[in-house]
């Protein structure tokens, strides 16, 4: 029979100190980042039946956690050496977007901050200003033809490319997402296309390898054509759709973002496009921006409000009468 795992006085002392903590702030949740397996019913007991997500590098470490004896959700972060910090966030984006938090909501995390191995440290954490991760459910008002799920790859594709850039340069790109063979119509190669004369799995946005090799080609001109699938059909395409006079997108922005307007208004698709000067994801439907991400904090704020747009002048007054800091839009 396997020895009873250790329940560290220090840690039921930090357990005491988080379910004050939570209650004080009338937190969702209390985070743990373990590292190290412990006695979780003894765990669940310190917090007094709280809602609890429990957080690991590894599987193994959580074992026995997520057996559905305990009342808590299990996130495995496979980033071990990472900064806690880091950790930290992924754990809170993967519980935003597993729907185990609110996007809105705070909690405490009781994890090892200074020494390792020791579990010394307690935050509280407000989600909404420590990051604005997309989940799926974000991005369902889109809806349309494109499956959220494809969208939602190419929007975290898309904000990776534009937090990371490649070696150090800011990288921009467009992605025009589903209705592929009607979108097709509007592009033109812009020179060599690296995707061209591979299987569709080889091109399937779902294998990460792919994602990897797509953000190589994002370094090249021209835009990404992907189907509703998240296969990509062509990439290093000049897309040229015809001008809608009713479009109107913020000064400042060039020639792809244009691009990304139009076709959304000439076709179903949704547009993805990364600013090359800023890293700043816009998605387009129907040639508005539904939906911008900052690189940095991921912030996301529904709808372009970063300036008066440049045509045509009566949509100023339309966009200034919007609420500047509209809540992200969600059905829940
Ligand atoms: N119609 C288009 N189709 C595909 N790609 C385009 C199109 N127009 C421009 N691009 C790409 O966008 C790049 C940047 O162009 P421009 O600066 O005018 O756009 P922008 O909207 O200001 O974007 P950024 O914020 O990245 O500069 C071009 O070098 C080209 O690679």
């Amino acid at each position: 029979m396997a020895a009873p795992r250790r329940f560290s006085d220090q840690l039921r002392t930090m357990c005491g100190l988080a379910v004050q903590l939570a209650d004080a702030k009338q937190v969702e949740s209390i985070l743990f980042l373990m590292e190290r397996p412990t006695d979780w019913e003894a765990l669940a007991a310190a917090v007094g039946g709280r809602s609890m997500i429990l957080a690991a590098d590894s599987a193994e470490i959580l074992d026995g956690a997520d057996d559905g004896a305990l009342d808590c959700d299990t996130i495995v972060l496979n980033m071990s050496g990472a900064p806690v910090y880091e950790r930290l966030t992924e754990a809170l984006l993967e519980a935003v977007a597993d729907d185990h938090l609110t996007p809105g909501a705070s909690v405490v995390a009781v994890y090892s901050g200074f020494e390792d191995g020791v579990t010394d440290s307690l935050s509280v954490i407000h989600l909404d200003e420590h990051l604005g991760r997309l989940t799926v459910r974000d991005l369902r008002p889109l809806g349309g033809r494109v499956p959220t799920e494809t969208l939602k790859m190419v929007v975290d594709l898309a904000v990776e490319i534009g937090r990371e850039g490649r070696e150090g340069k800011p990288v921009g790109t467009l992605f025009v997402v589903g209705e592929h063979r009607k979108v097709q119509e509007f592009c033109k190669p812009m020179g060599f296309d690296p995707v061209k004369g591979y299987t569709s799995q080889e091109r399937s946005l779902t294998d990460a390898k792919v994602r990897e090799g797509i953000k190589e080609i994002a370094q090249m001109d021209g835009a990404f054509v992907v189907s509703s699938k998240g296969v990509v059909i062509a990439s290093a395409q000049h897309v040229s759709a015809p001008p809608a006079p009713d479009i109107a997108i913020s000064k400042g922005l060039g020639a792809r973002h244009w691009a990304a307007a139009e076709i959304t208004r000439a076709t179903g698709a949704i547009a993805v496009a990364i600013s090359s000067s800023s890293g700043t994801v816009r998605v387009f439907q129907n040639g508005d921006v539904v939906l911008r991400i900052e690189p940095l904090r991921r912030a996301m704020t529904w709808r372009d409000f970063d300036s008066e747009p440049a045509l045509p002048p009566e949509k100023t007054v339309e966009r200034a009468k919007k609420p500047i800091d509209s809540p992200p839009v969600t059905d829940a």
